[in-house]
């Protein structure tokens, strides 16, 4: 068996196609969607993902503000200028890129950030009202991956999701995405043991561990769904996933590539909560 291949940049073409006119319809109603990004540090990798970001919003009619900021910035300038993207009513989103050096507390920076303004959805009044299923901006790269099942056909209700990682930016928040969509949800993480006989039981596999090749053949059941969240850098400047994709592609029955999966989904979604946050909401729907 050959896996069905979940193309992320192709979902992300047709979403970012829908976007754009309902960007277009709200600037007809005299408002501007707008995202402002804030970037501290020379990180080249966070340099160029919110280079992605710029050209996404621009390509959608998004208007993009990013402050770029020496890694030197203390965290109180930082914070005074969160206040003051909170209180610029043309501003609807706000992103603060991560990570942050490691004299600026993220938690400090990620709670002063206004939680109707909080498009990554990490805030945690956010993150507390999508665990009690109240209206919620939903971290992007957990509603990506619920686009991406979603266009594939593939339905939670019922299924076994095992979530390998349990960070707060995407492990935690997916499991409770697809709990919400009535799967039966297993996190797994470092200390988990005999990890494959865990992820051999998942009807859709969530790879979100930050390693190489973590993800083989032997922790994948046949015609499973594999979603795989790594974005590693190879040596050879390559971006590498989680799940060595030429022979897990042979026993899954879906799986997303990295570059061209995940990855524009997270970005996609990021415009997705940057138009509802402008339509004063904190979701698309309806
Ligand atoms: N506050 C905050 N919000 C984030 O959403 C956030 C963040 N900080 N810090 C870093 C991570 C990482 N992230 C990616 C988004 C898109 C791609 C992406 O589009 N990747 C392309 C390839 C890009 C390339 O080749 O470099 C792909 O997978 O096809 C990757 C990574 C968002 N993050």
């Amino acid at each position: 068996m050959t896996a069905t291949l979940i193309n992320g940049k192709q979902i992300a073409t047709q979403l970012r196609s829908e976007l754009a006119e309902q960007v277009t319809e709200l600037v007809s109603k005299g408002v501007q969607p707008s995202l402002a990004v804030i970037l501290v540090g020379d990180d080249p990798a966070s340099h160029s993902y919110v280079r992605g970001k710029e050209k996404a919003c621009e390509k959608a009619g998004i208007l993009s503000i990013v402050k770029r900021h020496p890694s030197s910035l203390k965290e109180d300038e930082l914070l005074a200028e969160i206040d003051t993207l909170n209180e610029d009513s043309s501003v609807h989103g706000i992103l603060v890129q991560m990570p942050l050096p490691d004299h600026i507390s993220e938690n400090a920076v990620l709670e002063r950030i206004a939680v109707d303004k909080d498009v990554d959805g990490f805030h945690p009044v956010n993150a507390g009202r999508l665990i009690t299923g109240k209206d919620s901006f939903k971290p992007c790269t957990p509603l990506g991956i619920m686009k991406m099942l979603e266009f594939s056909g593939v339905e939670p209700k019922g299924k076994h999701a095992v979530v390998v990682g349990r960070s707060h930016l995407v492990g935690k928040p997916v499991g409770q995405l697809l709990l919400n969509q009535d799967a039966t949800v297993t996190y797994c993480h470092s200390k988990t043991n005999d990890l494959a006989s865990i992820t051999r039981q998942a009807d859709i596999l969530i790879a979100a561990v930050g390693r190489v090749n973590m993800i083989g053949v032997e922790h994948v059941k046949p015609g499973a769904a594999v979603i795989d969240v790594g974005i590693n850098r190879l040596d050879n400047g390559k971006l590498s996933g989680d799940v060595q994709f030429d022979e897990v592609q042979e026993r899954a029955g879906w799986i997303t590539p990295v570059p061209g999966g995940v990855g524009p989904m997270t970005i996609t979604m990021l415009l997705y909560n940057t138009v509802a946050a402008a339509r004063g909401k904190m979701s698309n729907e309806s």
